[in-house]
């Protein structure tokens, strides 16, 4: 399989005051084309820093970032923010929609700026909410909201599905679901996602699993028996 992402001792350095932070310290790992990713670890591991570097959110203090054959880490802001307005698809805990727009307005307004965007009405279909497309966030549950988030990320036709604990904030039934919407997507469209989570069980559903501990890489696994969402338990 194709190399898609690599990280070369990237390191991330916090300055609160006089005091540094090491967030990140001499990390790589690589990924590849299609794979589903479970970056796992405890709170303030730095897997939200490896997550947000990798889309382009955070700059890292030192090392290398290749990311479809190209170096995010030599990308001047105004490119590493066409980087991350057109490969990166992101689904956080908290959905972060736009609250005065509908679920439809939602999608397709993160969509429109990207060359090769899906039609937003498909992919509201295929996330299961095509009688809900006049909705606003407010009209709509948690579950209901994170599967918007997705066909939002999803309808840029992106390089990478990014997720950050896509299921925090969801009770356990719909958590799965979501999974289970992730798990499909990466099958049918063979989309690299990578998600982010303190929830040891979810890399059950991984092909790769990167264990963080304290800024560092615990471990890597290749995962020889994925699981599917709905067979795994927490
Ligand atoms: N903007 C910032 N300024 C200072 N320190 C930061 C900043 N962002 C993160 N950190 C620190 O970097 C470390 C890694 O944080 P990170 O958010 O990546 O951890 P995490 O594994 O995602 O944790 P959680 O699961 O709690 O979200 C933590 O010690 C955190 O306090």
């Amino acid at each position: 399989m194709e190399k898609l992402i690599e990280f070369k001792n990237v390191a991330k350095e916090y300055k609160v005051g006089e005091v540094p932070i090491k967030a990140l310290d001499g990390v790589d790992f690589s990924i590849s084309e299609g794979e589903f990713v479970v970056v796992l670890g405890a709170s303030g591991a730095g897997k939200s820093t490896i997550l947000n570097i990798l889309g382009g959110m955070d700059t890292a203090t030192s090392g290398q970032v290749f990311v479809g054959g190209q170096e995010i880490t030599k990308l001047n802001e105004k490119r590493l923010t066409r980087y991350r307005g057109e490969k990166i698809g992101f689904v956080f805990q908290f959905y972060n929609l736009i609250p005065n727009l509908n679920a439809m307005e939602n999608v397709e307004f993160a969509a429109e700026v990207c060359k090769d965007h899906l039609d937003a009405k498909d992919i509201l279909r295929k996330v299961g909410l095509s009688n809900r497309i006049k909705n606003f966030p407010s009209q709509l549950s948690g579950g209901e909201q994170q599967r918007v988030a997705i066909a939002r990320a999803v309808a840029k036709n992106p390089l990478l599905l990014l997720c950050d604990e896509p299921t925090g904030a969801l009770d356990y039934v719909t958590g799965k679901a979501v999974l289970k919407l992730l798990e499909d997507l990466n099958r049918e469209t063979k989309k690299c996602v990578v998600l982010v989570t303190h929830n040891s069980a979810i890399a059950q559903m991984a092909d790769k699993i990167i264990k963080v501990k304290s800024g560092r890489i615990e471990s890597i696994t290749i995962n020889e028996s994925r699981q599917s969402a709905e067979g795994i338990e927490w």
